[in-house]
């Protein structure tokens, strides 16, 4: 594999600097055919969704006393129309968010598993146009909202404005960019807002204080509370820190908080849950269940059994 975890060495994170939320050693070695492609619009879209956005779904929850379960999958792995077919699983399993990866050639927030997703959807030759068109067929026949997942490149890549308004366009609710310094997300979130697109921002455990309630003060839709330091992975346990962590961010402001980061078991989710979690994220064990599949469909078979054990233990 191109990419391997040793070329993604983050640091701690950078405390009061304007660094990303992750500092990557950019020794990455990707040959550049995998370099994910950004070509201009080739087609233009239908109307946004019609399903509710990412606060309002915590809203609804909370109201309903119920904790959201949000899975992410990589879009093109093992294919487009696969990834449709696990969307529609997603949803009907009960996901009240679905974060919906755009493979990249640099995913250095993430480990194997996800950055071998990655590698087989850009060698698949999935691109950010394909993506929306899938999406632009899909997202009407969903019933929980979709927050697109990417690094900061791909977006700077197509101009921030156009990136959002073709996003929206789509029906996409919300955005998660992992690698976006507090200090460079003015110009994100004035595009964001403009056109209705929910950024969501993200806080670590090694986040200073100040750093955090500056992050809770911006995020939208919800705050991403990343549970343990490195790259994605599901883990054998959840880092304990995140209860306090929660209590923590949460006598800060009353913004919704979803946890991620190594969450792969039934207990992990009722764990986390009941530690205050208004939302409970789970990709790296998504990602592995379509990698690791012998065929599409035994794939979107083992996902469905997979999300259904995972979200009865919210209920
Ligand atoms: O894979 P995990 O350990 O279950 O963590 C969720 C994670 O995959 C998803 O939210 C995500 C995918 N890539 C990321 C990069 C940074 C932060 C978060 C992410």
């Amino acid at each position: 594999m191109a990419i391997t975890a040793k070329s993604a060495t983050f640091v701690h994170f950078q405390h009061n600097k304007p660094h990303s939320l992750f500092r990557f050693d950019s020794r990455s070695s990707v040959p550049f055919s995998l370099k994910s492609s950004f070509s201009p619009p080739m087609a233009t879209f239908s109307v946004a969704s019609s399903t509710l956005g990412l606060s309002e779904t915590f809203t609804k929850l909370k109201r309903e006393g119920k904790v959201a379960f949000i899975p992410y999958i990589t879009a093109g792995d093992p294919d487009l129309s696969t990834t449709a077919e696990a969307l529609k699983v997603l949803d009907s399993c009960g996901s009240d968010i679905i974060e919906l990866g755009v493979p990249y050639s640099d995913p250095l927030a993430d480990g194997p598993v996800i950055q071998a997703a990655a590698t087989r959807s850009l060698a698949r030759g999935t691109n950010f146009d394909s993506i929306l068109k899938m999406l632009n067929e899909v997202v009407p026949k969903l019933s929980c909202p979709i927050a697109l997942f990417t690094y900061y490149n791909p977006i700077l890549k197509r101009g921030v404005e156009e990136f959002m308004i073709t996003v929206k366009e789509v029906g996409v609710h919300g955005l998660v960019v992992p690698d976006v310094p507090l200090e460079e997300t003015a110009i994100l979130r004035r595009e964001a807002s403009k056109h209705k697109i929910e950024l969501v921002l993200l806080t670590t455990p090694t986040t200073p204080r100040e750093r955090m309630k500056a992050i809770v003060e911006v995020t939208e839709g919800f705050l991403y509370l990343v549970s343990s330091i490195g790259v994605t992975g599901a883990r054998a346990s959840v880092s304990a820190k995140v209860q306090s962590l929660l209590q923590e961010i949460k006598a800060e402001s009353s913004k919704p908080v979803a946890v991620g980061f190594g969450i792969s078991t039934p207990e992990h989710v009722k764990q986390v849950a009941g530690w205050g979690a208004d939302g409970v994220i789970v990709g790296s064990a998504m990602v592995k269940i379509l990698g690791d599949a012998k065929s599409p469909e035994e794939g979107l078979k083992e996902l469905e059994k997979f999300t259904k054990s995972l979200k009865s233990a919210l209920l």
